[in-house]
């Protein structure tokens, strides 16, 4: 499995500060909404700027105005983008074909996005993101079963999960066929983030031999 890391609620500085600090361990650096939204496109480009031979994701959330919104991410150098699985199937299809002009990818963000909506997008060449939202992780009410991975696990399609993810959650997310795991807060808030970064990455690792054997 590969490992992203999630760059939410810091500095900009603090953010490419714990994105070079953690590089040797990561796949893939994502720019959080909340950086896109306080200090807009430029931290996605400031971030593929300290970081260029890593993947950055820019966690855009798209739900409307598609051509816009990608071009932006695009051009502020993001190799790939969030959509959201509940935005217009016309708004999902303009995203893929944004990012294949480009040779980018998209990522499709499933938070509240029930499986009958699922079923009907899971053809398009995208990584499907199971998500357990921030305010849900807050109420006690999120669960990292991450319903609907299964469904995608048969429909054999690239998959992410993001939520909440620290090293325990890991075995259970291998076993669902998860491709990309998405961690912040275990790794941004950690004490030492980077010893935290290899924890998770190593956890992937071993999941991987494991399930060889
Ligand atoms: O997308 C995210 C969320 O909506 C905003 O915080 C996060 O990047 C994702 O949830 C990963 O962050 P953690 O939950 O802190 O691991």
């Amino acid at each position: 499995m590969e490992l992203q890391l999630a760059l939410d609620r810091l500095s900009l500085e603090d953010a490419i500060d714990l994105a070079r600090r953690t590089d040797y361990f990561t796949d893939y650096v994502e720019v959080g909404t909340s950086l896109i939204k306080e200090f807009g496109m430029r931290s996605v480009f400031e971030v593929k700027k300290a970081c260029p031979d890593k993947l950055v994701m820019a966690d855009m959330k798209i739900m409307d105005n598609a051509v816009y919104e990608s071009k932006l991410a695009f051009e502020a150098g993001a190799d790939l983008l969030t959509v959201m699985g509940a935005a217009p199937v016309e708004t999902i299809e303009i995203c893929l074909n944004e990012a294949e002009k480009r040779g980018r990818t998209v990522m499709i963000d499933l938070l509240n996005t029930d499986l009958e909506r699922t079923a009907k997008i899971v053809h398009c060449p995208a990584i499907f993101c199971v998500h357990t939202s921030k305010d849900l992780q807050e109420s006690g009410n999120g669960s990292f079963e991450f319903e609907g991975l299964s469904f995608l696990k048969e429909m054999g399609v690239r998959t992410a999960a993001a939520g909440g993810i620290g090293v325990k959650s890991i075995p259970s997310l291998q076993k669902s066929g998860v491709s990309i795991v998405i961690a912040g807060s275990s790794i941004t808030k950690a004490a030492d983030p980077s010893r935290a970064a290899a924890e998770l990455k190593e956890a992937c690792m071993k999941g991987m031999s494991s399930l060889e054997c």
